[in-house]
């Protein structure tokens, strides 16, 4: 059988450059195409030679309509709208869609669910395996706890990072919630500033630092009177997210249309 061809979009972006060495790498899939945003200098350009190496023969484009048509999986760590536009060309052409990017408002997320009627769609807001085994982990010890454990979730990313929480900080926070047998927009509390009053019994709170190179760091902090339990995942290298990612697209090639998670790829619960 024919190895999957693969897009990638965002190709210059600190994901999309460590996919493309990660692909090049592999012996079970194929870059077929390299996608970036219109205006980027890296349009027209071989690939191998805008990050540094030896030609490729794959040129980057703006032109994903092309390229995505001729795809098996399309792979995609960009922006929210980038996204949604990719989602609908992915089901077009009835390639699985891996997307990663985050910051995805309710609107995208309907856009991202219709476009998953007619391929398959993997997202997670982070694709370590680390992380995905640290939601079940949240899920287990929220549910083992009662409301006098106060839940926050801190996290730290790069200084160029553009949304807050993290989408990994979300998961987190739904995954506590959820063991408390509740939604994330039910137990949810704003952004702390000035008075804001004590903190309200069973709510889950989120911070957020920006700084320098942190590849990505999360805590989920469970606090009582007298004990403190911190579940913690560092990430250090941006080639676990990129795995997890090559696994997705290839675990998809099988599946029907529809909505899947890391947790499916990796068969975790
Ligand atoms: N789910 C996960 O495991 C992970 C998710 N992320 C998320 O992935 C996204 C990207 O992260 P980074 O690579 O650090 O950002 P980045 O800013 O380095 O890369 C994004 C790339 O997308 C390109 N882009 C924007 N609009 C485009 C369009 N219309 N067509 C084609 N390309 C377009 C940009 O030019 C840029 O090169 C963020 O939302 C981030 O939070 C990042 C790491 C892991
Ligand atoms: O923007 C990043 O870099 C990352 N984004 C994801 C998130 O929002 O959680 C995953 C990872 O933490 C890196």
């Amino acid at each position: 059988m024919e190895k999957p061809g693969i897009v990638v979009t965002g190709v210059s972006g600190r994901m999309g450059q460590m996919l493309v060495r990660l692909i090049g790498e592999s012996d079970k899939m194929q870059l077929v195409g390299a996608v970036e945003r219109p205006g980027s200098d890296w349009i027209g350009r071989d690939l191998g030679e805008a990050m540094g190496g030896q030609p490729t023969g794959v040129i980057v484009t703006d032109d994903a309509v092309s390229v995505i048509a001729k795809a098996q999986a399309v792979i995609d760590f960009t922006t929210p709208a980038a996204t949604v536009a990719f989602a609908e060309l992915a089901a077009q052409a009835r390639a699985v869609h891996v997307i990663g990017t985050t910051g995805l408002r309710p609107d995208d997320l309907s856009a991202i669910s219709r476009a998953a009627r007619h391929a398959p769609i993997i997202r997670a807001g982070n694709m370590s395996l680390g992380v995905n085994l640290l939601l079940g982990l949240t899920r287990k010890v929220a549910a083992a706890l009662g409301t006098d454990w106060d839940i926050e979730v801190v996290e730290a990313h790069h200084r160029h990072k553009v949304d807050a929480p993290s989408g990994t900080a979300l998961m987190l926070g739904e995954a506590a919630a959820e063991g408390r047998g509740a939604t994330l927009d039910e137990l949810r509390v704003p952004a702390r500033e000035g008075m804001t009053g004590a903190r309200k019994e069973g709510s889950i709170g989120f911070a957020a630092i920006r700084g320098g190179d942190v590849v990505g760091e999360h805590d989920v902090i469970f606090a009582a009177p007298g004990e403190r339990i911190v579940l913690r995942h560092l990430a250090t290298d941006r080639a676990i997210f990129a795995r997890g990612a090559l696994r997705a697209a290839l675990w998809g090639q099988d599946k029907g249309p529809g909505e899947y998670d890391m947790m499916d790829v990796l068969g975790l619960d």
